[in-house]
């Protein structure tokens, strides 16, 4: 699991780990780490480059600086531009390694800047020295020290100006700017240095490989098709009879035992030639409710949420969720669908995807899962996923019909809403990358390629 914490945790955790430490020991291992992920990104030599580095006057700036001692001393040529009070210990040292200090002369041409202009102690935003200096190295690679500074560390919101990082090198723990958007697109690549810090439980997470692998049902040996679930899905219209193919291709990946579909008839019977082994109605686990339901919504959500199970509730059926849902839950939204369910505009939704995860979470008392680049999911108690597989490929028409089918099927097999949300929706974004290839996927290709992802997932 990759888990991001809070500035405050961070800064826990850092005050305990000192107390047992010589000054200045977790500045030098976040230095060292910083430096050897710059070499690594200049090639692996350093002689002859040239790096400058930014540097405000807090311990973000400082460990650029030590960082700039190490780099000095394997033959990189390392200009310091100092933006704030220049009050750090480093200077002497970085002076004596041959470094420079100063605003740079014009024309110089840099292989990286280091962004060391403010790290967890940033409020978002960036003084007017910084964008000078920014402004001065525009087309410059850069790597960030611990943020990209500017963005908000634990909302990963952006308000104002902030540093576009190539790469980003962190220390101790990952952030929530790192994973979520908009700031995780302002972050670039991520690389962790392990600083020694022993942390509390994380308020965000990712799944990596080994947790889907972990968490995916798989049939006991003596299994059947009722003991591995039963995933039920009412789901198209007349109008939009594709939403029910595509919401039962992703129900029958496999990972359910039976796959069950209720709704217009003559959608029924496209499903049966599509599908045949699907069947029609009965008991199930879990209902999937709403892709291109249409006029029908209402009343498929209804007859769902008679049966007391599980449901994941999708598009035209998330119009009809006036408050908490009453049986555990999942719900799908876009941003624009979560902007109506909680009577905001579309932009406020994709600005501050945590908060409105976590606020209609709460509000529905159900899972919430905001699709998006960085798909969140967020549970009523304010735990979150975020989803860092995919690939922009799979911004495509029905693809949200696929997840949602998927999802489906993994709360018939068992799993709880929050683990089938994050599982499905990490299984759809690597299905989408295996299918796409590098080239472009239809929403069909990735509940094809499902299976396959889950056989090449790491042994559990
Ligand atoms: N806390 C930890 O566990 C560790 C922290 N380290 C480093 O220390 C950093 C935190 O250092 P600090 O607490 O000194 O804080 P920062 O260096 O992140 O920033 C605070 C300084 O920046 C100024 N500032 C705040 N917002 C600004 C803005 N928008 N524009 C310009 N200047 C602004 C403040 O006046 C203050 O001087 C971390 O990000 C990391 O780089 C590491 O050395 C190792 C361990
Ligand atoms: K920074």
């Amino acid at each position: 699991m990759l888990r991001a914490h809070t500035v405050d945790q961070v800064r826990a955790a850092e005050a305990a780990l000192m107390t047992t430490l010589p000054e200045g020991t977790l500045m030098q291992r976040a230095a060292h780490g910083l430096a050897y992920a710059v070499l690594d990104f200049l090639g692996g030599r350093g002689y002859g480059r040239r790096v400058l580095l930014l540097v405000g006057s807090g311990d973000n700036g400082g460990d650029a600086l030590h960082a700039g001692v190490v780099l000095a001393r394997r033959g990189v040529q390392v200009e310091a531009w100092l933006l704030g009070e220049s009050t750090h210990d480093a200077l002497a040292a970085f002076r004596a390694a041959g470094g420079r200090v100063g605003r740079p002369r014009g024309g110089r041409d840099f292989d990286v800047v280091v962004d060391g202009i403010v790290g967890i102690g940033g409020r978002p935003g960036l003084r007017s020295a910084a964008q000078e200096a920014l402004a001065a190295v525009a087309d410059v690679s850069v790597v960030a020290v611990d943020t990209p500074s500017g963005v908000g560390v634990d909302t990963g919101e952006i308000h104002g100006p902030h540093v576009h990082a190539d790469l980003t090198v962190t220390f101790g723990t990952h952030k929530a700017c790192h994973l979520l958007d908009p700031a995780a697109a302002a972050s670039g690549a991520i690389h962790l240095v392990d600083i020694g810090l022993t942390l509390p439980p994380a308020q965000v997470e990712a799944l990596q490989a080994a947790d889907v692998a972990s968490l995916v049902p798989r049939p006991e040996p003596d299994a059947h098709k009722y003991t591995r679930g039963v995933v039920g899905v009412r789901a198209g219209s007349a109008a939009y009879p594709g939403a029910a193919l595509l919401s039962v291709a992703g129900a029958s990946c496999g990972l359910a035992g039976m796959v069950r579909f209720v709704g217009d008839p003559t959608v029924a019977d496209r499903v049966r030639d599509h599908h045949p082994e699907v069947v029609g109605a009965g008991r199930v686990q879990a209902w999937v409710v709403g892709s291109g339901a249409d006029a029908d919504a209402e009343a498929m959500l209804r007859a769902a949420l008679e049966d007391d199970v599980p449901v994941v509730v999708d598009a035209d059926a998330l119009r009809h969720v006036d408050g908490p849902v009453g049986v555990p839950a999942v719900l799908t939204p876009h941003a624009g669908e979560l902007a109506a369910m909680l009577d905001v505009e579309r932009s406020e939704v994709e600005a501050a995807p945590l908060a409105h995860a976590r606020s209609a979470a709460r509000e529905y008392d159900a899972v919430v899962l905001l699709k998006g680049r960085r798909t969140t999911i967020a549970r009523p108690d304010g735990l979150v996923r975020v989803t860092t597989t995919g690939t922009p490929w799979l911004a495509t028409a029905g693809a949200g019909d696929v997840l949602g089918g998927l999802i489906g099927a993994l709360l018939a097999a068992g799993l709880d809403p929050f683990d089938a949300a994050s599982v499905g929706a990490w299984l759809h974004g690597a299905a989408a990358t295996l299918a796409s290839g590098g080239g472009p996927v239809v929403a069909s290709d990735v509940a094809t390629a499902l299976p396959r992802v889950v056989a090449t997932l790491p042994a559990p």
